[in-house]
């Protein structure tokens, strides 16, 4: 399906968050002067694309040949496929102003092959990835403390403290 009706490639809207929490005319603060936030759709939940894709691959008696290490393949194959796009077009802007609907589209299809991959290895792996989301999130504000790291896109290893 090819994106209209103003929505971008993946069928998900733009948001405009800082018109809603600037609406009282106050002048805006310089955090709601970015560019508004992309946002996506709240569904399909992950645990919903899981469900899809098992369901996907059980019509087909394919559980044969979706282990860890296949998927694991078949997913970074696709991230080829994604970067393939990119090949050859130099820095790309936010939001990927100069490309066409046709190319959008692909990457659209691109970025989920390698998301539906992603969820069935880690369902294959017992990895509750939603959870783990969590779990990792926690880690990365502890290691990169806003206040510390304001800036700089340098590794956690080479702060000096
Ligand atoms: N054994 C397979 C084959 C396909 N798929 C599903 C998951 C991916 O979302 C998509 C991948 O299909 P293709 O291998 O045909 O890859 P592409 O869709 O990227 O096609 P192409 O390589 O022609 O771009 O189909 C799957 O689950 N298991």
């Amino acid at each position: 399906m090819m994106a209209t009706n103003g929505k971008d490639a993946c069928g998900v809207k733009e948001e405009a968050h800082s018109a809603a929490v600037n609406g009282d005319g106050a002048e805006a603060s310089p955090q709601s002067k970015r560019p508004q936030r992309f946002t996506f759709s709240s569904e399909p939940s992950i645990e919903d694309i899981r469900r899809m894709q098992a369901d996907f691959t059980d019509e087909r008696d394919w559980n044969q040949f979706h282990q860890p290490r296949n998927l694991l393949l078949a997913m970074v194959g696709e991230v080829g496929e994604v970067a393939e796009l990119f090949q050859w077009k130099g820095e790309v802007a936010e939001g990927l102003p100069d490309w066409t609907e046709t190319e959008r589209e692909q990457l659209a299809h691109e970025l989920s092959d390698v998301l539906i991959y992603l969820v069935e290895l880690a369902e294959k792996c017992r990895v509750d990835l939603p959870q783990a989301v969590l779990r990792k999130m926690a880690l990365n504000r502890l290691k990169y403390p806003a206040s510390k790291v304001q800036g700089s896109a340098k590794k956690y290893t080479e702060y000096k403290d």
